[in-house]
């Protein structure tokens, strides 16, 4: 139950992703101390949008305080589909690189799936492919999302019950609501996904346990949307680190509730690096 000076729990991702980051890193050491191999991740970017270029540079550092080398690959906004897809084939085929992300958004005259569908699934670390995507829906063994799957590593620590939870997703993009609702769905919770077109948003999020909040809209998820005691994820980063849910009105309702920034970003970039060490394991392993 919450009360009028309700304040919720913060589930903090820093700390988590910082404890992930570390053990990415000796498991980094150990592969090159055995075996000579640095795993190594490529980051494409293309055109000049400035936080995606941030985002970039964020997981680059990280990137090199886990020990993991970093490639960059920056194309201009002109790029075309197949130019595009040519440098991920290239990268795919490349045996010193070995996880690959194409930071979204691309500019509006590329395809966008053609171009991650070029990246090799044994490289796919940012679990945006198809086949990435399969391996989540049917359960098995695969590279997650990381936004989705840094939630999911959120919700376990912080013991959130999710079996027979009733979670409500709004947003469907294919690099976040979507996957977030088939990873609860895995964890026997009850799903509603909800979007743009969807009616009564208010009364439906009034319903739910769990709400992962991806609209890419500041603040618009209001504190009297929610049902006392929510456990509430803000999965949004839109520009001045604002998240799609209001974060002073939710607290007083909410039992839990992720700050932006400090929630799930740093998990995202933390799933990153973890699914790159394990990527170039796999493909030592195979070498
Ligand atoms: N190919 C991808 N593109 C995008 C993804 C993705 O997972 N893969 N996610 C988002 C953006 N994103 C990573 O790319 C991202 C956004 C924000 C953060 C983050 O850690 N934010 C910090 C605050 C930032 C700051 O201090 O300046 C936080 O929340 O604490 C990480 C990753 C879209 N594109």
């Amino acid at each position: 139950m919450t009360s009028d000076n309700n304040t919720a729990r913060p589930m903090i991702g820093t700390d988590l992703a910082a404890d992930m980051v570390a053990q990415a890193a000796v498991r980094a050491k150990k592969l090159q101390d055995e075996t000579g191999v640095q795993p190594c991740l490529a980051a494409v970017l293309v055109g000049d949008d400035p936080a995606s270029a941030t985002y970039v540079r964020m997981k680059q550092n990280r990137s090199k305080k886990a020990g993991i080398g970093s490639v960059s690959v920056v194309l201009p906004a002109s790029t075309t589909t197949e130019e595009l897809v040519a440098e991920l084939t290239r990268l795919s085929n490349d045996p010193t690189v070995h996880g690959i992300l194409l930071q979204h958004p691309v500019p509006a005259q590329i395809d966008e799936r053609a171009a991650f569908e070029a990246i090799a699934p044994a490289k796919d670390v940012d679990g945006v492919t198809m086949h990435s995507f399969a391996a989540m829906a049917f359960g098995e063994p695969g590279f997650r999302s990381c936004t989705p799957g840094g939630i999911l590593r959120l919700l376990q620590t912080y013991d959130v019950p999710l079996s027979g939870a009733h979670a409500v997703v709004i947003g469907r993009s294919p690099i976040l609501g979507k996957p977030a609702g088939m990873l609860l769905l895995a964890s026997n919770a009850t799903v509603t996904y909800t979007h743009s077109r969807t009616k009564g948003l208010p009364a439906l999020v009034r319903q739910a346990d769990i709400v992962v909040a991806a609209v890419g809209k500041p603040n618009f998820v209001r504190g009297e949307w929610l049902k006392p005691g929510a456990v509430v994820v803000d999965a949004g980063y839109n520009e001045g680190n604002v998240g799609d849910v209001h974060a002073e009105e939710a607290a007083a309702v909410a039992s839990l509730l992720t700050p932006v920034p400090g929630g799930v970003g740093p998990m995202t970039i933390a799933l990153l690096l973890e699914q790159t060490v394990d990527a170039a394991e796999a493909q030592n392993a195979r070498s």
